[in-house]
């Protein structure tokens, strides 16, 4: 099933208590306080200067695995920002201990989180089925190919240090502890915060199993842990809407960064680059600027949490004459399976935490 486009104005939650949201703590005059992973590169960068361009006061601070690079991030969006303040934190959301050392140097430095961008992720040693690409390209279903990469592509998974798939491990299980780790600054009395996923509309049901929630058996392991952050952007709002705590998914169209560069060969990107400029004339998903496709991770920034729909996903789109604009289009989604992708990632934490602990014990043995 596709994402169906939701009227504008229809919004599923309805919600009767009055909070602070992240926008009333900023007119009250406390600055907000965002995390972002992943920030040194794509999407998450050009969120940071867009962030930063509408509020210099906002604290912002990257989460980011190599030093170095994150280091090179901050000084660029200094050079337009000079009196922003820019905090850098070590994090490698595909390390469970990586996640608990960054969360507590967090918990250490803050108090209050307003808004947490989930939005590192990665798509290793992707195949283009060029067979599919050729076949799709001249059937009716060439835009949707387009839009989605449905059937595309394929990739080869690895296994983490602490025995878990990598892509598994990165686009979803660590954000999935980070938020738990976090929820002391996210949920906080009478206050309203977000956490926004950087989805994809790649996210299938069929590539995803309760069974095999880490893809170890199928070849779309991208399309799996998109399609289960999803899932569990649903069930956060289940689960934490009570406590002030609302979560989003977005998705960011197909946009040209290193995750996208490492599909092809650059020389080839660069052939089918007018192509592609001719193609987003037909489909507003070619955002193909991360500046475009950060638009809805900031459009969700301006909005009050409470009044988003938790069934929707947020497409970032650009039209053909180069206007950005956020549209929610239904997911497919349902309590039922969100429900159980939570209970069962509650399962594997408890038994990656008890892991870590007896390492830990053997170490010191
Ligand atoms: N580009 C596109 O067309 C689309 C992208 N997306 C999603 O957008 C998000 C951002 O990707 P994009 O900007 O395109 O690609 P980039 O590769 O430019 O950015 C990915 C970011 O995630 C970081 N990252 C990867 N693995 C880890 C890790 N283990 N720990 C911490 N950080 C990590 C990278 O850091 P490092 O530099 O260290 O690798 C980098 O900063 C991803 O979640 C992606 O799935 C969704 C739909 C379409
Ligand atoms: C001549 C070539 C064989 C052309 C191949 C084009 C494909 C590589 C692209 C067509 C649609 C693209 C696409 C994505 C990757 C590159 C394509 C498959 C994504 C899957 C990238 C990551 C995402 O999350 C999706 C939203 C993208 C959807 C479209």
């Amino acid at each position: 099933m596709g994402e169906e486009p939701i009227p504008a104005g229809s919004h599923a939650v309805q919600c009767g208590a009055v909070m602070k949201s992240s926008a009333a703590a900023a007119a009250a005059g406390m600055s907000r306080v965002v995390l972002v992973t992943g920030a040194n590169s794509g999407i998450g960068l050009a969120l940071c200067e867009r962030l930063l361009s509408h509020d210099d006061q906002l604290q912002l601070c990257l989460a980011c695995r190599n030093g170095q690079r994150a280091e090179a991030a901050r000084q660029a969006l200094l050079v337009s920002h000079p009196k922003a303040q820019v905090s850098l934190f070590q994090l490698d959301v595909g390390s469970v201990r990586s996640v608990l050392r960054a969360a507590q140097e967090i918990k250490q430095r803050y108090n209050r989180l307003d808004c947490l961008y989930l939005n590192a992720g990665i798509m290793p040693n992707p195949q283009v089925d060029h067979k599919a690409f050729y076949k799709g390209l001249f059937s009716s279903k060439a835009i949707h190919m387009f839009t989605t990469g449905e059937g595309l592509l394929t990739q080869k998974d690895t296994v983490t240090s602490d025995g878990l798939q990598q892509v598994f491990a990165t686009n979803l299980f660590g954000h999935f502890i980070l938020v738990r780790e976090l929820e002391p600054l996210l949920c906080r009395p009478g206050s309203s915060t977000q956490v926004i996923w950087t989805s994809s509309s790649n996210a299938r049901r069929s590539a995803f199993s309760l069974d095999d929630l880490q893809h170890q058996q199928g070849k779309e392991p991208y399309s799996s842990s998109k399609y289960a952050s999803d899932l569990l952007s649903l069930a956060f709002n289940r689960h934490y809407n009570s406590k002030g705590l609302y979560s989003s998914a977005i998705c960011p169209g197909l946009v040209m960064t290193n995750l996208t560069y490492g599909i092809l060969p650059s020389f080839f990107w660069t052939l089918i680059m007018p192509i592609m400029w001719f193609i987003r004339v037909f489909t507003n998903s070619f955002t193909l600027t991360p500046y475009n496709g950060a638009e809805a991770l900031f459009w969700l920034f301006k909005q009050k949490p409470e009044a988003l729909d938790p069934m929707a996903k947020y497409h970032s789109l650009t039209s053909g004459l180069g206007n950005n604009y956020t549209q929610p289009r239904k997911m497919d989604v349902d309590d039922s399976m969100a429900e159980a992708l939570y209970k069962k990632l509650l399962e594997l934490e408890d038994t990656v935490r008890k892991k870590l602990k007896n390492e830990d014990l053997e170490c010191a043995a």
